[in-house]
């Protein structure tokens, strides 16, 4: 298997004369849990379409295990399963009824409604018409839709969407369970960006089509600095001694510092070899939502 599943080279999709999705190059390895992160309108329903085929880029090309996704569609698509808007069920039948139309019309074994139905554990509700499912259960027989004929690859577009914080929790634990256990490769989309803190490995953040970061959750944390916050006897001598060395802070009450731990430890040796008793450095780390803000706002500069 090549290390990375999914690869687009510089796609771009325009609507009427407006880019949505620009020369946007993504990297999915095998296995992962991709959190595709922008705020709304920033293109991540556009791209997941292109991904699976639903429409195409005006330019670039997408490719899975290096097999270009427009030359080898039928076989490719077999192999992906996607959530992109919650499925249109037929609320009269039962969960079980609505799986079995589509296993009959795709030709799957019918052992497949019952499997799917077990692991986004739906099976105690299988013979209960859809119209009385709750949204976390239409979310979750939407998943079972992606499940069905077992693909390697998942392309789920925001499934936590308007759900309360236990059926965010659900589908939390069942996407990791599927990339843990069942080795799924999963890219999937969300603006709740604790949500997919808790549970990717790697992040893919767009704005306005744009890609803006790319690469591990870990790597992105190594990246970014904390930040500490000093208590100090004297914080105007602080301010001044810190102007001097020119080491930026910010915070008007509070002296705040965003630099890594080892520069803490020197900045800390170095008021108080400057008389400055230091009663408390704090660290907070960043949110994701820091790292995302801060990533957008540096785009905005940019742009
Ligand atoms: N079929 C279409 N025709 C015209 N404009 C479109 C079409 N589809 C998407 N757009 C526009 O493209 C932009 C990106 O939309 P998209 O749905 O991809 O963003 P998103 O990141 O998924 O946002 P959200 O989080 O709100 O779902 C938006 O400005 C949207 O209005």
């Amino acid at each position: 298997m090549s290390k990375n599943e999914i690869e687009t080279y510089q796609i771009t999709k325009s609507y009427r004369g407006e880019t949505v999705v620009n020369n946007l190059s993504l990297t999915i390895p095998s296995g992962c849990i991709y959190g595709f992160l922008g705020p709304n309108g920033a293109g991540k329903t556009t791209t997941m379409r292109m991904l699976v085929g639903l429409i195409k880029p005006d330019n670039g090309s997408i490719h899975y295990q290096e097999k270009e996704l427009n030359d080898n569609k039928k076989e490719l698509l077999k192999n992906i399963g996607c959530f992109i808007d919650i499925p249109n069920y037929y609320p009269h039948l039962t969960g079980y009824e609505n799986l079995k139309y589509i296993q009959e019309v795709t030709n799957q074994p019918v052992t497949e409604v019952n499997r799917v139905l077990e692991i986004v554990n739906l099976i105690h509700a299988k013979d209960k018409k859809v119209r009385e499912y709750s949204l976390g259960m239409r979310q979750r027989l939407g998943l079972a839709f992606s499940l069905l004929n077992n693909p390697d690859i998942l392309i789920l577009d925001e499934p936590t969407n308007g759900l309360d914080p236990e059926g965010i929790r659900e589908i939390r634990e069942l996407l990791i369970y599927l990339s843990k256990e069942e080795r799924k490769t999963i890219i999937v989309s969300s603006h709740i960006l604790s949500e997919i803190e808790s549970m990717a490995t790697h992040i893919g953040m767009i704005n306005k089509g744009n890609l803006i970061y790319q690469g591990s959750l870990q790597e992105l944390y190594e990246t970014t600095t904390d930040a500490y916050t000093i208590t100090v006897d004297n914080p105007e001598k602080v301010r001044q001694i810190l102007q001097e060395q020119s080491i930026p802070f910010r915070g008007n009450h509070q002296i705040v510092l965003d630099i890594s731990p080892n520069e803490a430890a020197q900045i800390n040796e170095m008021l108080v070899n400057n008389g400055i008793n230091v009663y408390e450095l704090t660290q907070s780390k960043k949110t994701l939502e820091d790292v995302f803000l801060s990533l957008t706002r540096k785009d905005r500069e940019i742009s």
